[in-house]
């Protein structure tokens, strides 16, 4: 290797001052790969896209017109990296309608649109990810932030999926959305630790999905506890990504719906520091938290305080004696997850749930 030349001197500035390069992983193609220690809470990457099309539409001829056409506008650097972005669609569609299918991640959570980022498409998936990818509608990028420490050289996968699952539930979705099989940490584990592993990622699967009946139907210290339980759970499986503001914004709108404000506040305050670690102090998401850490009761399920049992009920006991079956009592009680989230302050705790288009 020529030592002292131009191009490796560069090369040599770049891994310096640069977070991350895009490498070879084994055998996932290309990976986002961390150049120096990276610690937990930094913004890794901030991109803003270049190129936008409709996430739903029908019409696949329409959606490709509108891909060239947007295409021809780039410049020749830019088209040239495009056509080296991983097509995982083989000749099922024409090379860019495939490339986009294969890269585009939704612009949020409920956007009609999805965006094509050059560095972003290389980041690969892990169902034990160290890394978090948001649409910040307010700086108009997709953010890629550390939720673990990352040491040099370690892949920074991000994850492609929205919620925890069993690993055969996780490898049926990656192959019907994204058409690969999925080789990383996790799935990789000897069969004995992933079943250890299967049981608690069912077990965070069922809270999070019973977690608004029991909260609200069986009073705040069953509420509160089905929530403590999911943060061991989470912590046990190593899941550090916004599933945990997402757990401490759980629990405080059970506090605040029971109308106990001062450990609202508290976990407003834990939902916003964990969200500030996955996408920043400027992403909206957090913009909105901080609000209510000043002010917990300008949540409207405060307006539930007077409506809402003291008691435990049937299914919350269930719950705390740890009965564990599927049954429906463990999710018919009053609002389901969804339901309670229509009911929000339009604050969307969620980030995309599916990435790709
Ligand atoms: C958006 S691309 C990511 C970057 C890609 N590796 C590349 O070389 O450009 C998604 C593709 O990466 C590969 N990939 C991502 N995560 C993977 C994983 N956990 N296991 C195996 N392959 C993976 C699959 O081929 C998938 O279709």
């Amino acid at each position: 290797m020529e030592k002292g030349t131009a191009e490796t001197q560069l090369k040599e500035t770049e891994s310096v001052t640069r977070q991350y390069a895009v490498r070879p992983v084994h055998s996932k193609g290309q990976g986002l790969v961390a150049m120096s220690k990276i610690r937990k809470g930094t913004r890794i990457l901030a991109e803003a896209p270049i190129l936008k099309v409709p996430r739903h539409a029908s019409d696949l001829q329409a959606v490709s017109s509108i891909i060239v056409k947007q295409l021809r506008t780039l410049s020749r650097d830019q088209q040239t990296a495009f056509f080296e972005l991983h097509n995982a669609h083989g000749k099922r569609h024409d090379p860019p309608l495939g490339i986009m299918k294969t890269n585009v991640p939704p612009l949020g959570s409920d956007s009609y649109e999805g965006g094509l980022f050059l560095t972003a498409s290389r980041i690969n998936h892990s169902c034990r990810n160290n890394a978090q990818n948001t649409w910040n509608e307010k700086i108009g990028c997709i953010t890629i932030h550390a939720v673990k420490d990352i040491e040099e050289g370690q892949e920074v996968p991000i994850t492609y999926l929205g919620q925890a699952a069993p690993y055969a539930e996780r490898q049926r979705s990656l192959r019907n959305k994204f058409f690969f099989d999925c080789k990383c940490e996790l799935c990789s584990l000897p069969q004995v630790k992933r079943e250890e592993s299967d049981g608690r990622q069912q077990m965070i699967q069922d809270i999070d999905e019973s977690i608004g009946s029991s909260a609200f139907g069986g009073g705040i210290e069953i509420g509160l506890k089905s929530v403590r339980v999911l943060l061991e759970l989470l912590d046990q499986e190593g899941i550090t990504d916004t599933s945990i503001p997402r757990a401490y914004y759980d629990a405080f709108q059970i506090a605040i719906a029971h109308g106990d404000k001062a450990r609202a506040k508290v976990f407003a305050e834990r939902a916003y520091a964990a969200r500030v670690i996955a996408e920043g102090d400027d992403s909206p998401e957090t913009t909105k938290l901080k609000r209510l850490v000043k002010r917990p009761t300008e949540h409207l399920s405060i307006a539930l305080a007077p409506l809402l049992p003291q008691q435990p009920g049937k299914m919350a006991r269930a719950l705390i004696s740890g009965c564990g079956c599927k049954a429906s009592h463990h999710r018919s009680a009053i609002p389901t997850k969804r339901q309670r989230q229509k009911m929000q302050d339009g604050l969307d705790t969620r980030t995309a749930k599916s990435l790709r288009f």
